[in-house]
């Protein structure tokens, strides 16, 4: 069975038609990768999955359970179901570009804050579990550092723990490294190169195309909102067919 499997997503800002029939399924310990030149609607699809974005049409499937959807007015799919959505978003974790990490909070108190929101855990159990996580992203002892006192990349991997401590099915990330100066881009995708083969579903939008072809076993390649070829990563970037992708990858696809 799919572990994820999201069908024909469609997705419109006013006329402007972002997604339009796109879909996608990972068995579990996938790693996908998704490219596209920028405004193709890979950060849109991403923020379908978990309807952080409302799509107007498509499904979404987590171990073969529909997520129950029903249209507004305005054409955009709502969740019917409020517990069944926050079902699903808690066993979708996502990493954002930007970290979205509370600045206020410390980094303990960032990553037991939705464990204990959500699942109802003690604090220390919620705080053994925070510095499990902190410990596989090679942060154990930064606990009480507040984020601004971080670099981008230990800012990213607080934001990756923070994405494990929910224990999630599938892990979202929306280009994670592209808000990071050059020389921290190795350290996130390290720890995500790390996570991924110790058999993670992973879905990352990136424009790492390297790690896009090492570490994922699937590349989608999006193009105004279609998908435009897919396959094995090292098959698709090293013969790519159609005209688009060799434009992409050859830098003049704008
Ligand atoms: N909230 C929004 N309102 C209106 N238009 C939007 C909104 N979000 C995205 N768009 C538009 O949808 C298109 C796809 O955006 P999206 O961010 O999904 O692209 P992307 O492939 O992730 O690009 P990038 O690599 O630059 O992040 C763009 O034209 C963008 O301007």
């Amino acid at each position: 069975m799919d572990k994820l499997k999201v069908l024909g997503i469609h997705k419109s800002y006013g006329d402007h038609q972002v997604l339009k029939g796109v879909s996608l399924s990972a068995q579990a310990g996938d790693v996908i990768s998704i490219i596209g030149s920028s405004g193709s609607g890979k950060s849109t699809f991403l923020r379908c999955i978990n309807l952080l974005e409302k799509p107007n049409q498509g499904q979404i499937h987590l171990n073969g359970e529909q997520l129950e959807l029903k249209a507004a007015k305005n054409g955009e799919l709502n969740a019917s179901n409020p517990k069944q959505l926050q079902h699903f978003r808690s066993r979708l974790s996502m990493v954002f570009q930007h970290f979205n990490l509370w600045q206020h909070m410390t980094v303990l108190e960032n990553l037991i804050e939705a464990p204990i929101r959500v699942f109802g855990m003690s604090k220390a159990d919620a705080i053994e579990r925070a510095k499990k996580y902190l410990e596989k992203v090679g942060l154990q002892g930064a606990e009480n550092k507040y984020p601004s006192a971080m670099s981008g990349g230990q800012q990213q991997r607080v934001a990756i723990a923070r994405a494990l401590t929910m224990e999630p099915e599938v892990i979202l990330f929306d280009e994670p490294t592209s808000a990071l100066d050059p020389e921290l881009v190795g350290e996130v995708l390290r720890v995500m190169r790390a996570l991924a083969e110790e058999g993670r579903t992973m879905i990352i939008v990136t424009h790492e195309m390297g790690f896009a072809r090492e570490v994922s076993n699937h590349l989608i390649f999006l193009h105004k909102g279609l998908i435009e070829e897919q396959g094995n990563p090292r098959e698709v970037l090293s013969n790519p067919k159609s005209e688009r992708l060799q434009q992409f990858l050859s830098g003049n696809l704008k």
